[in-house]
């Protein structure tokens, strides 16, 4: 039996191929690489280009391949974009998942993982973030995840389709191996930018707000590296095969690190200290973003094995090297 994998072309999509073919399962990627990379499939996956929200060929693709579960990770993902587009968030986001559901249903696939987010949550009150706190997203990029959610709750109800929502919090770092890693050149987030720095890709950092209700007065947040999350998918499958009622997991290691933070342990890790500004808050930035991390652990029994910041700044760094040697060759 066959997993499809929508969006197995771009970061996250491409890890959970990795760890899907390292646990020795069939593996189909359906990416139309608007934000992702062919060469990021991996070469023993099978490879469709198409949209997620092709009702037909999806039909088609999991009929030929003999899909049996589906982990949907396809979608649009820049917080401040949503803003400025929210109704094109909701086409890509909302209105193809719904496709994608319609497609699992019609064609009886048993099983759908989702990519959800920490911003179904919000401005949230609480600090750690537990999975029972009040959704109240603050983006429509938010909104766009959090409607998927219920569909996939509503569906569940009336279909024989089990589903685990992962609400992932900040996700970094990059293959230890070396097989793949963040590559989107206009990535804004904040690990892969403080490297870019550290290389001299960029002049300088900026960090967005020191006037934060926080120890340093930078924003918290809970990195968790892109390895250990395809794992726990990996682990939200097989619970899932075994019976597994659908529910929801946040996933983060529950511990914050403040901007600051951060930009010493690249600063430390490259050796290189490079030039940070102090710039005004972005607009829709929460103060703290740490999850609740329980339920994943008691759950699936998914043990993080790379719970340091070093670790993954050292890997989201050497990913960053392996770019710039690949655009090097590439001149
Ligand atoms: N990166 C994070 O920190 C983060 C945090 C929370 C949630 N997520 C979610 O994880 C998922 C993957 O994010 P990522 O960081 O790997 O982003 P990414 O942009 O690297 O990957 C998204 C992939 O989906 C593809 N895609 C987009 N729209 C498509 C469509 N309509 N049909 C087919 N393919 C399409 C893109 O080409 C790309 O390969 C997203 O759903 C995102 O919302 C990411
Ligand atoms: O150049 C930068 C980049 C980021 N930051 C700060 O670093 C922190 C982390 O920012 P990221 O852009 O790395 O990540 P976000 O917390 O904004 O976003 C993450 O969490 C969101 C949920 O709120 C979404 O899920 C999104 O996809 C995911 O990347 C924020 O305080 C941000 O202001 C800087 O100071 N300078």
């Amino acid at each position: 039996m066959t997993v499809l994998v929508t969006g197995g072309a771009g970061y996250i999509g491409s890890h959970m191929v990795l760890a899907l073919r390292d646990a020795g399962r069939e593996v189909v990627v359906l990416d139309n690489l608007s934000t992702g990379f062919r060469w990021a499939v991996h070469p023993e996956a099978a490879f469709v280009e198409g949209d997620c929200g092709d009702e037909a060929l999806l039909g088609k693709v999991i009929r030929e391949h003999g899909v049996d579960a589906i982990v949907h990770f396809a979608g649009s993902i820049v917080v401040p974009d949503s803003v400025a587009d929210p109704l094109g968030y909701y086409l890509n986001n909302t209105v193809r998942s719904r496709a994608l559901i319609a497609a699992a249903v019609a064609n009886g696939v048993p099983r759908f993982l989702f990519s959800s987010t920490a911003a179904v949550y919000g401005d949230a009150k609480e600090s750690p973030i537990v999975e029972a706190a009040p959704l109240d997203p603050v983006s429509p990029y938010g909104t766009s995840k959090l409607m998927t959610e219920m569909m996939l709750r509503d569906t569940a109800r009336a279909h024989p389709l089990k589903y685990v929502a992962l609400r992932y919090f900040n996700v970094a770092g990059a293959d230890p191996a070396g097989r793949s890693g963040q590559s989107s050149p206009r990535a804004t987030h904040l690990i892969k930018v403080a490297t870019q720095a550290a290389l001299g890709e960029r002049t300088h950092l900026d960090v967005f707000g020191t006037d934060y209700p926080t120890p340093d007065g930078t924003c918290l947040r809970d990195y968790i590296h892109v390895s250990d999350l395809a794992r726990a998918h990996v682990l939200a499958l097989d619970y899932l095969a075994a019976g597994g009622e659908s529910t929801v997991f946040n996933c983060g290691y529950g511990r914050g690190y403040s901007v600051l933070e951060v930009i010493e342990a690249v600063k430390r890790v490259s050796g290189v200290d490079f030039p940070v500004n102090h710039a005004p808050r972005r607009a829709g930035d929460p103060a703290a973003l740490v999850a609740g991390a329980g339920r994943i652990r008691e759950t699936l029994g998914w043990k993080p094995e790379f719970d340091h910041l070093d670790t993954i700044v050292a890997h989201a760094l050497a990913w960053e090297r392996s770019l710039a040697a690949r655009r090097q060759a590439a001149e």
